[in-house]
């Protein structure tokens, strides 16, 4: 059976990367990304803006909306004190199968559940079936149009508090217009537009943080 280009990431990824070593497993798929195949890791240059944001916010419990093959999950975790945890995710059950790979070669499989499913669905079963009572970090980075539903979502589901970050990729490329309208206006967070640039690419884009206001 042909290949996907998601397993090819993945097998450059095992042949190049050195197991139990998340920088190299980032760096490698950054290589491959920037050489061979385009994909929509959040890649190194943005990624470096949510290292920072990361770092600043020393999080212990963290929700990844849109996993892919693992790369900020692999990216956000490596930065965590030991016992924060990485809930992350993906509708995709490909992709999921990708990442839970990909994060397992990266020695982070203790901080990292992976979640098949629909946000929709799992954002609501984040208290009572994953245990978790708020978020300190949230980063951003599904289907485009459902950024603000589900951002209002996590409000509804009582899982933000002051101080918790909300992070969001692609809002430039491919463009998040009306959460960013949404976050920026409705009175409850504190936004910060921080530009950069689209994955392995020349074009404009940015991270938007907006931290609730509680
Ligand atoms: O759709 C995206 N993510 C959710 C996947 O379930 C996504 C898309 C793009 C992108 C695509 C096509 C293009 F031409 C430009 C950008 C980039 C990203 O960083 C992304 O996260
Ligand atoms: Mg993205």
């Amino acid at each position: 059976m042909s290949q996907t280009k998601e397993q090819r990431i993945l097998d450059f990824v095992l042949q190049n990367a050195t197991c139990g070593d998340p920088q190299s497993v980032l760096d490698n798929i950054d290589k491959y990304c920037r050489l061979k195949e385009w994909a929509m890791n959040v890649g190194d240059q943005k990624g470096l803006i949510l290292d920072n944001i990361v770092k600043e916010t020393d999080p212990s419990v963290v929700l990844e909306l849109g996993t892919y093959c693992g790369y900020s999950s692999v990216r956000i975790s490596r930065l965590l004190k030991p016992g924060a945890r990485v809930f992350t995710v993906e509708m995709n059950s490909d992709y999921a199968a990708i990442a839970k790979k990909i994060i397992e070669f990266a020695g982070l499989k203790d901080k990292v559940q992976i979640l098949e499913g629909s946000t929709s669905d799992i954002i609501p079963q984040l208290k009572k079936k994953f245990e978790v009572n708020t978020l300190d970090l949230v980063f951003v980075d599904h289907w485009k149009d459902k950024y603000k539903q589900d951002t209002q979502l996590l409000e509804k589901c009582s899982l933000l508090k002051r101080g918790s970050v909300v992070v969001a990729d692609n809002v430039i490329v491919p463009g998040a217009p009306d959460f960013l309208e949404y976050v920026r206006t409705c009175g409850r967070y504190d936004c910060t537009n921080f530009p950069s640039f689209l994955e392995y690419m020349n074009e404009k884009d940015a991270l938007e943080r907006a931290i609730f206001r509680g």
